[in-house]
C-alpha cells in the first residue's frame, strides 16, 4: 500500500505560483498560501478548479489538446511551463498543472468547504462528491513499483489481460490529500495507470495529482487523442546538424566501423557545404559527408553496402539566432515507427491522411516537399532515404497527397506554387520512373515494380536469406558469409540468384515485402495496385491542369523530361488519353469476368496471375473500375477478404499451405494492413458502397481498440485479422514493430495511427459509441441490421 502525502517542507512563500515539478515541496505550504492565478487571488476556501473555470483559464472537456485533464503528457507532467516564460500558452500550462496539483492539497488541509480539517479522515461525500471528477494524489515511484509487483505477473512491464494479478489497486484521493482511498479496477484502468506513471516518472515527477478521467477515458477517445497529441510527435523527425549524430547512424549498419554518414546529391551544393561544416566543427561526431555522383548506377549503389548512410532530404533556410547568419534546418517528416529515422515512400502518404485529420497540415505539406526533392535529386520517391534504397521506389501516391494538402492550404499565399511544384515532380516521376524502362512493359503499356540493383539487399535481417543461400554456399564449398561476399563482388556467378534478387527488389519496391503472391515473379507482374495508382496519377494530373492551371501548365527547364523542349506546356488532353489507354489495358489484361475482380498480369508469361489480393480494391480507390466492375467486386471479391478484423491481405487459398519449410509471409493471409483498409474504404465510398465501408472500418477499428484496451495501449504495424483475442501478435518475418515497449506505447505505428483517425471519420456516431463500449462487430451488425439499436 502506498503512503499518505509527503511530509511538509518549509520555505514556500505565500502568494506564489508554483512550478509543477516542485509539487512535493509545496503541498503542505499551500494550505496557507494566498494563491494567484494570472493575477487573480485564489482563495483556499473555494475550489480552485471552479475559480479557474470562472476566469476561463480551465476548459474541461472542450479542446482535447489544451490544458485540462487530457493534456498531453509533456504538458500534464512536464516542465515546459517555466515561471520565467511569458508565452501565453506556457503560462496557461503552468496554471492548469498548478490548479490540478495545488488545489487539491489545499482541500486536503482545509477541506474543500474551507473549514479546517480536524485531522484523520473526512466524510467521503467531501472527498468524492459525485459531480466532481475524482483525482488521485500519487507517489509516483512507490505506486509504480507496487502496481508492477502486483499486476504485471508476467514481468513484461505491461499490464494486459494475460497478467494474472488481482486487477485492483487502491489509490489515495487527492481531495483527502491521499488519506482516503479508492480502487482502480480492471486491466484497462490499471494499464492506463501504468502508462501515466511511466510518463510522470520520465518527466521527473515524484508526486502527481492524477485525474481519474485519464484512467477511465473512453478507449476510442483515448487512442484517438494519443495519436493526435503524442504519437505523431513521437514519430516526427528531421535531418540536420542538431540530430545528425543520432539519425545519421544506421541500426542496420553491420560493418566493423559504424558511424554517422550522409550522402548529398550533386544538385544540392548548399547542403554539401552545410554538412561539411558540421563535420569540420564537430570532429567528435565522426560524421562522413559524401557527395553522390551525377549518375547513380546499380554498381555504385552496391558499392555503398559497406558504407551505409542517410540520403539528404529537403531543408529550409533560417537565420541562426546565435550568429545572425543564414543556415539550414531540416524539414520535418513522420517516420513509420519508433525505431525508424528515415522518410519512407508510401508510409508517408498514409500518415499524411491522419496528419491532415489531426490538423498537422504543415507536417503533411513538408512531406510532399521532401518527395519533390527526392524526385528532383534522386530521380524517384525513395523507398526510404538510406543509401541502399537509392535505386528503389515504393507505391506512388504523390498527386493525391499533394491535392489533399492543397485543399487545406489553398487560401494561403504560395499554395498554388506548392501544387505546381508537386505536379511537375509527379509528371517527371511518371515519365522517368513508372513509364520508363525497366518498369514499363512495352507490349501492354502497363507498369511493373522492377527496380534496378545488384546483389543481396543489405538491409534485411542478417538471417533473412539463409534458407535461400545456404545451398549455394554448400555448392561452392564456402561458408555462408564467404558466399555472400563472393556473390556480391561478382567472383561467383549465379544467374538463378540474379533472377531471384531482381524479383526480391521488386517485392520491396511494391511495399509488400514479402508475400507468396510476389516472390520470384514480382518484377514480371503488372500489378493491379501499381497500375491503379498510375491511373490515379493520370486522372489527378489531367484534372488539376484543367481546373487549377487553366489547362496550360508551362514546364520549367529543370523539370523537362525525355524529348520535351524548353517552353514545353502541359495540357489535360494528353493525360486523358493516357488514362483511357490504361483503363483499356487494365480491362483487357487484368479484369477477370469469370471471377469478377482484377488480378495482376504476368507480362512475361502473358497471362493473369491468379493470386487473390486485397489490392484489387485499389482499382476502386483510383476510380479505374466501371460501376459494374465495382459492384461485381463488392459481391464477389469482398466476401473472400472480409475477416473478423477487416480486410486480409490475400486469401488463404491463394497463399497455400505454410509450415516449417514454407513460413508465413507478412503480406499474406492471415494478416491485415492499414493501407489496405484505408484504400478499400475510400474505394467503396467512391462507388457509393458506404455501408460496406462503414462495416469494414468498424471491424478494423474494433480490432485495434480491443487490442489497445486489453494490451496496455498497444498499436502495432500489422494485425492478424483472424485472431479474436490478441490480433496484435504477429510472428512473421521482420517481427512486429511496436510491441516490446516498457510501460507505455509512445508512437503507435504511423499508418496504423492514420487508419484509426481515417476510420473514425467513416463510421457514424452510433458506431463510434458502440466501439467505445467494445461491442464486437457481429453483435453490433446484428443489432444494426434489426434496426433495434439503442445507444
Ligand atoms: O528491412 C526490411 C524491409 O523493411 C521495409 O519494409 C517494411 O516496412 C516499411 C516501413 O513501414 C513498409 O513501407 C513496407 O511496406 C514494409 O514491408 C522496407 O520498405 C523494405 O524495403 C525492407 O527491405
Ligand atoms: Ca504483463
Amino acid at each position: 500500500m502506498e503512503s499518505g502525502p509527503h511530509a511538509p517542507e518549509p520555505g514556500t512563500s505565500p502568494s506564489t505560483i508554483v512550478h509543477p515539478q516542485r509539487l512535493e515541496q509545496v503541498v503542505p505550504a499551500l494550505a496557507k498560501a494566498s494563491l494567484q492565478v494570472d493575477g487573480i487571488p485564489v482563495n483556499s476556501s473555494v475550489d480552485t478548479d471552479d475559480k479557474l473555470r470562472t476566469v476561463g483559464v480551465l476548459r474541461y472537456n472542450t479542446s482535447h489538446d489544451s490544458l485540462h485533464e487530457f493534456a498531453p503528457a509533456h504538458i500534464y507532467y512536464g516542465d515546459e511551463h517555466d515561471i520565467g516564460s511569458t508565452a501565453k500558452g506556457a503560462i496557461r500550462s503552468k496554471v492548469r498543472t498548478y490548479s490540478t496539483s495545488a488545489a487539491i492539497p489545499i482541500g486536503a488541509e482545509t477541506g474543500i468547504d474551507g473549514q479546517p480539517k480536524s485531522g484523520g479522515r473526512r466524510r467521503a461525500s467531501y472527498d468524492e462528491p459525485a459531480s466532481v471528477p475524482r483525482k488521485f494524489f500519487i507517489n509516483v515511484v512507490q505506486t509504480l513499483q507496487s502496481l508492477l509487483e502486483s499486476e504485471d505477473t508476467d514481468g513484461n512491464y505491461q499490464i494486459t489481460i494475460d497478467d494474472g494479478g488481482p486487477k485492483t489497486l487502491s489509490l489515495g484521493t487527492a481531495n483527502s490529500g491521499g488519506y482516503n482511498r479508492a480502487d482502480i479496477r480492471g486491466t484497462y484502468m490499471l494499464s492506463n495507470l501504468l502508462q501515466e506513471l511511466t510518463y510522470a516518472k520520465q518527466f521527473g515527477r515524484r508526486y502527481i495529482v492524477l485525474d481519474e478521467a485519464r484512467l477511465n477515458e473512453n478507449p476510442v477517445d483515448r487512442l484517438s487523442r494519443l495519436i493526435r497529441t503524442s504519437f505523431w510527435d513521437g514519430l516526427t523527425r528531421r535531418i540536420d546538424a542538431s540530430v545528425i549524430e543520432v539519425v545519421g547512424f544506421d541500426p542496420k549498419d553491420r560493418t566493423g566501423d559504424p558511424r554517422p554518414r550522409i550522402y548529398v546529391p550533386i544538385g544540392a551544393p548548399e547542403q554539401l557545404e552545410y554538412y561539411q561544416k558540421v563535420a569540420r566543427d564537430r570532429p567528435d561526431l565522426r560524421l562522413e559527408v559524401i557527395q553522390l555522383p551525377k549518375d547513380i548506377t546499380a554498381d555504385y549503389v552496391k558499392s555503398l553496402n559497406d558504407k551505409p548512410g542517410l540520403l539528404a532530404l529537403a531543408m529550409d533556410k533560417e537565420i541562426d539566432p546565435s550568429t545572425g547568419a543564414e543556415t539550414l534546418i531540416g524539414k520535418p517528416f513522420v517516420v513509420p515507427g519508433g525505431r525508424f529515422n528515415e522518410l519512407y515512400g508510401w508510409d508517408s502518404y498514409m500518415e499524411s491522411l491522419g496528419l491532415l485529420i489531426d490538423n498537422k497540415i504543415e507536417l503533411a505539406k513538408s512531406m510532399v516537399e521532401h518527395f519533390c526533392f527526392c524526385i528532383q535529386h534522386y530521380g524517384k520517391i525513395l523507398n526510404a532515404n538510406r543509401s541502399y534504397y537509392l535505386s528503389r521506389s515504393q507505391p506512388p501516391f504523390l498527386t493525391d497527397m499533394a491535392l489533399r494538402v492543397y485543399e487545406r492550404i489553398r487560401h494561403e499565399p504560395g499554395s498554388k506554387e506548392f501544387l505546381r511544384e508537386a505536379l511537375l515532380a509527379a509528371m517527371k516521376e511518371y515519365h522517368t520512373v513508372w513509364m520508363a524502362e525497366p518498369r514499363v512493359d512495352k507490349v501492354t503499356g502497363l507498369s511493373r515494380y522492377r527496380p534496378d540493383g545488384k546483389g543481396i539487399p543489405p538491409e534485411t535481417e542478417a538471417s533473412h536469406f539463409e534458407h535461400l543461400l545456404q545451398p549455394f554456399a554448400d555448392k561452392h564449398d564456402m561458408t555462408f558469409d564467404e558466399f555472400q561476399e563472393a556473390y556480391n563482388n561478382g567472383t561467383v556467378l549465379e544467374p538463378e540468384l540474379d533472377e531471384y534478387f531482381l524479383h526480391d527488389r521488386a517485392v520491396r519496391e511494391s511495399g509488400h515485402d514479402t508475400s507468396y503472391r510476389l516472390e520470384r515473379i514480382c518484377g514480371n507482374l503488372a500489378t493491379i495496385d501499381l497500375n491503379s495508382l498510375i491511373y490515379k496519377y493520370e486522372a489527378d494530373i489531367s484534372k488539376t491542369i484543367r481546373t487549377v492551371f487553366g489547362d496550360k501548365l508551362p514546364v520549367p527547364d529543370e523539370w523537362l523530361v525525355g524529348d520535351q523542349k524548353p517552353g514545353h506546356v502541359e495540357s489535360s488532353a494528353l493525360w486523358d488519353r493516357r488514362l483511357r489507354k490504361r483503363k483499356m489495358a487494365m480491362d483487357k489484361y487484368m479484369w477477370n469476368p469469370e471471377k469478377g475482380f482484377f488480378f495482376d498480369y504476368d507480362t512475361v508469361a502473358q497471362k493473369q496471375h491468379f493470386y487473390e489480393t486485397a489490392t484489387t480494391f485499389w482499382a476502386m480507390w483510383a476510380g479505374a473500375a466501371s460501376p459494374g466492375q465495382a459492384r461485381s467486386m463488392v459481391e464477389r471479391a469482398l466476401p473472400k477478404f472480409e475477416m473478423l478484423g477487416g480486410l486480409v491481405a490475400g486469401t488463404e487459398e491463394s497463399r497455400g499451405v505454410v509450415g516449417i519449410d514454407r513460413p508465413n509471409r507478412q503480406w499474406d493471409y492471415p494478416y491485415g494492413w492499414a493501407p489496405q483498409q484505408i484504400l478499400a474504404w475510400g474505394g467503396l465510398q467512391r462507388y457509393g458502397f458506404d455501408q460496406e465501408a462503414e462495416r469494414l472500418a468498424y471491424r478494423w477499428l474494433f480490432m485495434m481498440t480491443k487490442a489497445f484496451f486489453d494490451y496496455n495501449g498497444v498499436v502495432v504495424e500489422k494485425y492478424d485479422v483472424t485472431r479474436p483475442i490478441d490480433p496484435h501478435r504477429v510472428d512473421a518475418e521482420y517481427g512486429n514493430q511496436g510491441l516490446d515497449f516498457k510501460g507505455v506505447a509512445r508512437e503507435g505505428f504511423g499508418w496504423v495511427n492514420a487508419s484509426y483517425q481515417v476510420g473514425l471519420q467513416i463510421i457514424n456516431s452510433h458506431m463510434r459509441r458502440a466501439l467505445g463500449a467494445l461491442t464486437p462487430p457481429e453483435t453490433f451488425s446484428n443489432v444494426y441490421d434489426r434496426d433495434e439499436m439503442v445507444f
